[in-house]
């Protein structure tokens, strides 16, 4: 399999105060860091989880995979949308907000440890406050996974919550 980097992931511009994500937040020094860009038009998201996220030993623990479908959800629509709204990674505007109303997720093939593990994902719009997200989860050559995700966009009440 090809070596493949995201160089612009969405979460790079997420504003500081939707920056938390344990997922997917720059600025949660305890999370992933999951990072999601475009790649042609499906959107990625590369991991290699450390050797603490295990189920069976040598084997990935199931909620990290659905954690990975889940982010990689979120910030495939807000990649989508801001496409739609006219703008890409580093223009300067603000990309959407959008929070998970639902999470879907087959666990096809045991998913080993110490291998990246590769998200593609496939964004389709409902309506615009509503889209869905068709990933799999790939790891070397191996689909592992395959996930789908509701995405809504951020309602206001979401803000100011962390006090
Ligand atoms: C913030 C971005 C940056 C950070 C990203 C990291 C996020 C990582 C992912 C997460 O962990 S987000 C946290 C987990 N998710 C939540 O806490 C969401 C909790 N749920 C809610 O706040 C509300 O249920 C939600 C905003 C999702 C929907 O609220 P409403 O149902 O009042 O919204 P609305 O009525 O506007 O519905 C919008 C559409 O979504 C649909 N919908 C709502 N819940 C659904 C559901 N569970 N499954 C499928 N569709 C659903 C709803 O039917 C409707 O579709 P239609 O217009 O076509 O009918």
């Amino acid at each position: 399999m090809e070596e493949l980097k995201v160089e612009k992931a969405i979460q790079d511009i997420y504003p500081d105060d939707i920056a938390w994500c344990y997922g997917c937040g720059r600025l949660n020094d305890d999370g992933h860091h999951l990072r999601t860009g475009w790649h042609g038009d499906k959107t990625i998201t590369i991991y290699t989880p450390e050797s603490k996220y295990m189920g069976i030993p040598g084997f990935i623990y199931g909620g990290l995979i659905a954690s990975l479908i889940d982010c990689h959800g979120t910030g495939s629509a807000a990649l989508a949308l801001h496409r739609k709204n006219g703008h890409e990674i580093g223009d300067g505007a603000e990309p959407p907000r959008f929070v998970t109303a639902n999470l879907n997720v087959d666990f096809l093939k045991p998913t080993p440890q110490h291998v990246p593990l590769k998200a593609i994902g496939t964004v389709e719009e409902i309506h615009p406050k509503k889209w869905k997200v068709e990933t799999e989860v790939y790891a070397q050559d191996t689909l592992c996974a395959r996930g789908t995700v509701v995405l809504v966009v951020m309602p206001s009440t979401f803000l100011n919550k962390n006090d």
